[in-house]
């Protein structure tokens, strides 16, 4: 079979790379596996490659990007150095968390502490700076705290842990980012876990909402009770198949649509958008859409297609980000 489409040409939006690159990169063999199933491939999950990321994060600025909020805790090897180099190297703020990944990821000495050390750990980091690099480098962020369903009994703890931080003097502001179990009643438990601990609700990040509710009168009721931050971070991801569990990920429209969805009920003062890459297929490098897709695809699909205004898309990517991540 021969189709000549080259009638059908059209230029990608504020691309930097030439067409004849993006027809030579289609013969990169196991793409179709790497999406389907990203974490099936060990090489797929050390997010080691320095040059990658620059080159994406190089192409996240060149469009407007500003800042690159990288919430690895401890349980998934953060490395304050690397990344503070790659801020740097990029000329991008890169803010970064303290805090503590899920159970599954943790060392054996890790599970054994308490909610009282957790919440030390974490205060001492806030106030004095990263272990190792006090004075230096802070955190700007607590989280994200991994949460799995149903809840491990250490996630309850460093959850408590982490609530209780509203209460410290100095970090009585500061945000908490959230890594919700894939269990759509998960956000509400949490929620009221690290309220019963102190934390302010109004300084909690709900994220991963993309795969965790699917419900439309659910989301609004999380918004609605809680008033925290709703953040869809999974944008790019267009596999509508999840390996991790009995659901589908929603599609770059259909996560727009949800987000639409909660403007229209009053909450676009409530919502945060990325793109939490942590595997090395979602770079530009291995085929994937890397930081940029959001200002280069989905900015356009929001004003044009979903009926976004520019007000509001600017609250999505900058005003929603400034007022929870200053404090
Ligand atoms: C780093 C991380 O945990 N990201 C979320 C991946 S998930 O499959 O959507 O939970």
């Amino acid at each position: 079979m021969k189709i000549d489409f080259g009638g059908m040409f059209f230029h990608a939006p504020g691309s930097s790379i030439p067409s004849e690159k993006l027809l030579k990169d289609m013969s990169i063999p196991d793409t179709y596996f790497v999406r389907q199933f990203p974490y099936h491939f060990k090489d797929n999950l050390q997010f080691s490659d320095d040059d990658a990321v620059l080159e994406s994060l190089k192409e996240y600025k060149r469009l407007g990007g500003g800042t690159v909020v990288e919430v690895s805790t401890v349980g998934l090897q953060r490395d304050v150095e690397r990344c503070a180099k790659l801020g740097e190297k990029s000329g991008l703020n890169v803010i970064m968390g303290t805090g503590y990944y899920v159970n599954s990821m943790q060392k054996e000495a890790t599970r054994k502490f308490t909610v009282e050390s957790m919440q030390t750990f974490m205060s001492d980091e806030l106030l004095n700076g990263f272990h190792g690099f006090e004075g230096k480098y802070y955190p700007g962020i607590v989280g994200e705290m991994g949460v799995t369903a149903p809840m491990a009994e250490w996630e309850v703890n460093h959850l408590r842990a982490a609530g209780g931080l509203h209460e410290v003097e100095g970090i009585k502001n500061v945000p908490i980012t959230i890594h919700p179990g894939r269990a759509p009643e998960s956000p509400f438990e949490i929620m009221r876990i690290l309220t019963e601990a102190g934390a302010r609700p109004e300084r909690v990040i709900m994220g991963h909402m993309d795969r965790t509710i699917h419900n439309y009168d659910e989301l609004v009721r999380l918004a609605d009770e809680w008033k925290c931050f709703i953040q869809y971070d999974l944008f790019g991801v267009e596999t509508s198949h999840y390996q991790m569990a009995n659901c589908f990920y929603p599609s770059d429209g259909e996560r727009l649509n949800r987000l639409k969805h909660l403007m229209d009920n009053g909450f676009e003062d409530k919502l945060l958008i990325g793109h939490d890459i942590h595997t090395k297929h979602r770079l530009e490098k291995y085929g994937g859409h890397g930081y940029a897709h959001l200002l280069r695809v989905v900015k356009g699909d929001a004003l044009s297609v979903v009926g976004v205004s520019e007000e509001q898309w600017n609250k999505l990517g900058v005003i929603n980000p400034q007022k929870i991540l200053q404090f």
